[in-house]
């Protein structure tokens, strides 16, 4: 089915309509045969039959290139976690493969350093435009990808169309700082575009969490290396047809594929890369930091991970908020099978309400939260493991399972058949809604980022402990506080060592915020001024005054 040019006013403008001629690669085949969940699955099925899995390719200077590390043979295999089976293989771009990729974003950077804001943000909005277009491609290969279920890979594709038109408004309206000195000088912040940024993301929201670095970027006037997780690298394959399609001029976008320690390692390291805004793991972001110490002028963003408290005071269980209470509250610890990092997955209740909170939150849960209908997979075998190790450790700490994954938990942790836990008949990495009370204070299970469908709840007596509690975390990203107190919102919320406090709501987003954590959950905010921050080098003018 031939889909419709974007007729977005901007488009029709003066972007050059002539997408950037095509090599023939395994994306045109994504592109044309397996646009919808049965011709994906048609296409996979095809592939496995004829022990052809899908090889993806990196995109550099505008296109799909195999590139010589493929070529040398070394391949991260790709696995549906639904199934556990193969259907990709990702190639592990080795240094000098990464070295070209950045040396084509550095060569494109002087160009679209000097583009308007005015093309900028029509290419955005382009760009915007036609993934909404492939909104059910991109959300059935993310679904098939990361093991999430395909209704929340939609709703994270539609987060992805927002922060491209996000920023495209964004730049049309920037104001900057000026100040008079008492009448002598007039002084102004000057911004430029701060150069060649390594973009790395994680796996648990694949696309939504690479666009929130790109679109920035792009908007700001920088140019790129994008690296994204090589446990879901689809959304990131599918990306380089849109910019294509948009006509982004070559080497302004590069995305190539690999893993952290010889791909991601050597994008970060690299001399000619001027910032790294990174998304993932707290080791991981140690790492980083490590690796670029001694660059000292590279710009760093760190989001990293987090093991966020939700708060719940008696008076949010009265009747009136009852429903909204634990609707929130299981909202930020099962959404995304708990793979998001601003997760709720230790819950704190005042004593009061403990038991009434356990058994309405149990209720509501095990009817919402279902595997394999509204929870999917986790993201891979290994992070599978991960979980139902720290299941298997709260069993031993004498946990109690309220609900979830009791009888495999206790199955030893080299049990390497994949068994299944849920109702399902597929093999693949299920893992039901597991909520635990009676845990040990100084249990891992309270302290470690489990990042799954996993969370505790205990008790606290008055502000002071719930405070104290909430804080006891080498975290600080994200906290749910749930009250009816009107004055405790600010009493307690401005407490909480967290850099996103949410007040009887959770995850909702105004992308002019700033976003990120402080403590172990990194370093710099994104969103916004802060987005501009991390993209930009400012420098301040005085003038003299006349
Ligand atoms: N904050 C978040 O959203 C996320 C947190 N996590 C947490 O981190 C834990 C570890 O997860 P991982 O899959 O290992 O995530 P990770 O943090 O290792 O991977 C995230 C990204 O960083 C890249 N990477 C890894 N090592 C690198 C290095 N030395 N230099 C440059 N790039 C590197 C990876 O290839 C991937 O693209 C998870 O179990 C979870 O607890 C994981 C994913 C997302
Ligand atoms: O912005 C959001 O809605 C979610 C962001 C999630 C992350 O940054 C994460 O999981 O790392």
């Amino acid at each position: 089915m031939e889909r419709e040019k974007s007729t977005h006013p901007a488009v029709m403008t003066s972007i050059e309509d002539s997408p950037v001629p095509r090599k023939i690669s395994p994306i045109d085949e994504i592109w044309t045969n397996a646009h919808s969940l049965k011709t994906a699955t048609t296409f996979l099925k095809d592939r496995s039959d004829s022990h052809t899995p899908l090889h993806l390719q990196n995109f550099v200077s505008g296109d799909f290139t195999p590139t010589v590390s493929s070529s040398a043979g070394s391949w991260i295999d790709s696995f549906n976690p639904k199934t556990g089976a193969l259907f990709a293989k990702v190639p592990c771009t080795q240094p000098d493969d990464v070295e070209a990729a950045v040396q084509a974003a550095k060569a494109a950077f002087p160009a679209w350093a000097k583009t308007s804001r005015v093309e900028r943000s029509q290419y955005l909005q382009r760009i915007s435009d036609l993934i909404k277009l492939d909104r059910e491609k991109f959300a059935v290969w993310e679904s098939i990808d990361q093991g999430k279920t395909l209704e929340r890979a939609r709703i994270e594709v539609d987060r992805a169309v927002a922060n491209f038109s996000y920023f495209a408004t964004y730049i049309l309206h920037e104001q900057t700082a000026a100040r008079m000195i008492d009448g002598v000088a007039l002084t102004y912040e000057h911004r430029s575009p701060a150069g060649v940024f390594a973009l790395i993301s994680p796996w648990n929201m694949p696309l939504y969490l690479l666009t929130w670095k790109l679109a920035p970027c792009l908007a700001f006037g920088c140019t790129a290396v994008a690296k994204p997780s090589e446990i879901t690298s689809m959304s990131a394959f599918l990306l380089g047809r849109v910019f294509q399609e948009a006509g982004l001029p070559r080497g302004v976008i590069n995305i190539i594929f690999g893993d952290g320690p010889t791909t991601g390692a050597a994008l970060v390291a690299s001399p000619l890369v001027n910032g790294v805004s990174f998304t993932g793991g707290t080791e991981t972001g140690i790492a980083i930091r490590q690796a670029t110490a001694a660059q000292i002028g590279k710009h760093l963003s760190l989001e990293l991970g987090g093991k966020n408290p939700t708060l719940v005071f008696s008076d949010s269980m009265l009747p009136e908020h009852r429903d909204r209470t634990i609707r929130i509250a299981a909202s930020a610890a099962f959404e995304n099978q708990g793979e998001i990092c601003l997760c709720g997955s230790r819950i704190y209740v005042e004593k009061t309400m403990y038991d009434d909170f356990v058994r309405h939150f149990t209720d509501y849960v095990a009817k919402t939260y279902v595997l394999g209908q509204t929870v999917g997979a986790v993201a891979s075998l290994q992070h599978y493991n991960k979980i139902r190790g720290y299941l298997q450790l709260a069993a031993k700490d004498g946990a109690t399972f309220n609900l979830g994954g009791v009888p495999a938990a206790l199955l030893p942790p080299d049990d390497d058949d994949i068994t299944v836990i849920s109702n399902s008949e597929e093999r693949g990495y299920w893992i039901p809604p597991t909520t635990l009370t009676n845990v040990p204070l100084d249990s891992l299970v309270l302290k470690d980022e489990i990042f799954g469908p996993v969370v505790t709840i205990s008790s606290f007596q008055d502000e002071q402990e719930a405070v104290s509690l909430a804080n006891d975390s080498e975290y600080g990203l994200a906290a749910v506080l749930l009250t009816a107190d009107g004055a405790r919102m600010r009493r307690v919320g401005e407490q909480l060592e967290a850099g996103m406090v949410w007040v009887n709501s959770w995850l909702v987003r105004e992308l002019g915020t700033p976003f990120g954590g402080m403590k172990n959950s990194g370093t710099g905010r994104e969103g916004g001024d802060s987005s501009r921050d991390v993209f930009t080098v400012v420098r301040t003018m005085h003038l003299p005054s006349f």
